[in-house]
């Protein structure tokens, strides 16, 4: 199943990274900067469906989406287009990710940002804040619940926020228990690849008032934008359909006048 070589490829590469700079060094590095003020989570509380707009190349199921691939250019028409946050992704074998292009996003946009990557050691968390992310993604069908609480206690301290992933009601039962306060329903199945929008709209009535809920995956108009909004999402994540759009402010102005 992809996703178990996806997470023992991440396992590889904290491995990798840590015989360069040890866990200890990481830590450190990242407890000396400032902490943080969550504002990720912030940002997408408002009113407003927020959106969440990706900076994605490629990806399992879909192969390469961008061939060009303007990552800065990409960062800079999210930003005019006033994305409420970005997602970068970092995973360099299936998304063609790299903590490079996080960082000159990064210098690029002034919004509040997630570090997307298949998170299986607190070391990518520290990893995350030393690249400048406001946010990691937390995919419970990785972690257990324990695990995940510890991973946002990390986050808590740091100031970062941590998007919960959850796909099924067991998963969304884990995330609630480990005291998730920015809750995402994954509308593709990590594990076959389906698309079902539906799926965050059964979910939404699992989590607990106050939490942010992010409906996350296979937007592809501004309905299903819309459809998504009714069922309750606080905030969408859109990758491809944005990715996609040539007239990226265009394509997010719309989805934001279907989601009203
Ligand atoms: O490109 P889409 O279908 O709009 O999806 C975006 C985002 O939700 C998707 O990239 C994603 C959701 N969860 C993930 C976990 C890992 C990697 C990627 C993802």
């Amino acid at each position: 199943m992809i996703l178990d070589e996806l997470a023992a490829f991440a396992r590889k590469r904290v491995a990798a990274d840590q015989a360069k700079t040890p866990l200890a060094d990481i830590k450190a590095q990242a407890e000396a900067m400032p902490k943080g003020d969550f504002r990720f989570e912030k940002a997408l509380a408002g009113k407003d469906c927020a959106f969440i707009c990706e900076v994605k190349k490629a990806s399992p199921s879909k192969g390469v989406i961008d061939p060009v691939f303007d990552f800065e250019a990409i960062a800079r028409s999210y930003e005019d287009a006033g994305a409420n946050c970005v997602s970068c992704l970092t995973e360099p074998n299936w998304f063609l990710g790299s903590d490079e292009i996080f960082k000159k996003v990064r210098k690029i946009v002034t919004r509040p940002m997630i570090r997307k990557d298949f998170t299986v050691d607190e070391y990518q968390i520290y990893q995350a804040k030393v690249l400048g992310a406001d946010a990691v993604l937390l995919i419970c069908t990785l972690l257990d619940t324990e695990t995940i609480r510890d991973y946002i206690g990390i986050c808590d301290k740091l100031g970062m926020s941590a998007l919960v992933e959850t796909h099924d009601a067991q998963e969304m039962q884990s995330a609630v228990q480990a005291g998730a306060r920015l809750i995402g329903v994954n509308n593709r199945n990590l594990k076959d690849f389906t698309v079902d929008l539906g799926n965050a709209a059964k979910l939404r009535n699992g989590t607990p008032k106050g939490t942010v809920f992010v409906a996350e995956s296979g937007v592809s108009s501004p309905e299903d934008a819309a459809a998504l909004r009714r069922t309750g999402a606080d905030a969408i994540l859109v990758g491809e359909y944005l990715m996609r759009a040539a007239d990226k402010k265009q394509a997010l102005h719309a989805l934001r006048e279907a989601a009203k």
